[in-house]
């Protein structure tokens, strides 16, 4: 078993404290990707995984072995960097069969395994190029191939598709899903900042905040049932409409009133202790949509209108102080703006969150 295990995972510089005991259990061939804002540690931890990183305090397994103190060369990992990180005046061959002539394998079997890795990344007509004459994908794919060529037992990617357009951002991101597929005993570990990046590619995400794991799940797990405010804010795009609340009613159900007097019944069952205190309301865009009667969640102005085609996403002024509620219509909704509108959601799709951000859990 290739599993990577991490116990109370911690990393300061000097009095700086960037990660503050991380625990995670990754399985052999899972399919891991650290989210998380700006500055919150994901390239950090990748870094020690990688070995590039110290650790300051706590332990990391592989494969149930302590490897702390073990070089990165020794700890069977490949890492791709979005920075692709190529030899500039090394063909794209002999780019992919550097780390295997530097492990002093045969000739033939670096033949072997840069041919079978080129075929399957399309790179076969490339293998006599310097890396100046490809794409940007082309040198991604490049160094995913060189990874590949490892053989490694965990393999990790530092935002490897950052810097490429839209439409090879998408091209990439399925090769790498394919990749993974065809690799299912390698443990994959991939940052991003990108939402689809790791809803689509991920088995479980990690949400890290603040050096700090808020969520480890499935990513419709995170999705539907995230376990506080930040997860809710965090996952999902655009985020989670936050109305506040106050619970006015406990019991099997609760009932809260949100702010402009609306009262809302929820599936969710409170104590008798809740009762009076204030709490975060909330609502995905995708969720909500047009009232057609009398039961609504909350009326106001629309203020902007944008027309995707696909969607038509609606911003509604008046509710929140400064924070627009968004709404998400399916297709192309015939709405003005300065309209004055009605928007109701089904009862299974509202959250509600206490004051402390934790998740009040559904029944
Ligand atoms: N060598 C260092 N000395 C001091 N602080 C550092 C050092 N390297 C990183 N940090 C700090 O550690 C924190 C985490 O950085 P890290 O790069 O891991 O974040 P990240 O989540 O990957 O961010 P981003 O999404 O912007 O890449 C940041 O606040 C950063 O300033």
């Amino acid at each position: 078993m290739t599993g990577l295990v991490l116990k109370d995972i911690r990393k300061s510089y000097g009095n700086v404290h960037v990660l503050h005991g991380i625990d995670l259990d990754i399985q052999e061939g899972e399919f891991i990707v650290f989210v998380g804002p700006s500055g919150c540690g994901k390239s950090t931890l990748l870094r020690m995984i990688a070995g590039l990183e110290s650790i300051t305090s706590g332990d990391m397994l592989i494969a149930g072995q302590k490897v702390n103190e073990v070089p990165p060369s020794r700890r069977g990992i490949a890492m791709v960097f979005q920075s692709y990180a190529l030899y500039p005046h090394m063909t794209v061959f002999d780019n992919m069969a550097f780390g295997m002539r530097i492990a002093g394998e045969s000739k033939q079997e670096i033949d072997r395994r840069v041919r079978a890795a080129a075929a399957s990344l399309q790179l076969t007509q490339y293998l006599e190029r310097l890396p100046k004459a490809l794409s940007g994908g082309q040198r991604q794919r490049v160094a995913i191939g060189r990874a590949i060529c490892r053989n490694p037992k965990v393999f990790l990617f530092d935002e490897p598709l950052s810097n490429l357009d839209a439409a090879l951002r998408v091209a990439t991101r399925i090769e790498i899903a394919k990749l993974s597929d065809s690799m299912p005993e390698t443990t994959m570990i991939y940052v991003t900042h990108d939402q689809v990046e790791a809803m689509t590619l991920a088995d479980r995400i990690v949400v890290l905040s603040a050096g700090r794991v808020e969520q480890v799940g499935a990513p419709l797990e995170l999705y539907e049932h995230p376990a506080n405010l930040f997860v809710a804010k965090f996952i999902g795009s655009p985020a989670m409409n936050i109305i506040p609340a106050t619970v006015t009613g406990t019991g099997a159900t609760t009932t809260v009133t949100l702010t402009g007097g609306k009262t809302v019944m929820l599936d969710i069952a409170t104590a008798a202790s809740e009762q009076g205190k204030t709490a975060s309301f909330g609502v995905r865009p995708e969720d909500l949509r047009i009232a057609t009667d009398e039961n609504y969640l909350f009326e106001g102005e629309v203020s902007i209108v944008e027309a995707l085609g696909e969607v038509t996403q609606l911003y509604i002024e008046g509710l929140v102080d400064g924070e627009p509620i968004i709404v998400k219509i399916p297709g192309i909704a015939d709405v003005k703006r300065g309209q004055k509108m009605r928007f109701a959601a089904d009862r299974q799709k509202l959250h509600l969150f206490d004051a402390d951000g934790h998740t009040y859990r559904k029944q």
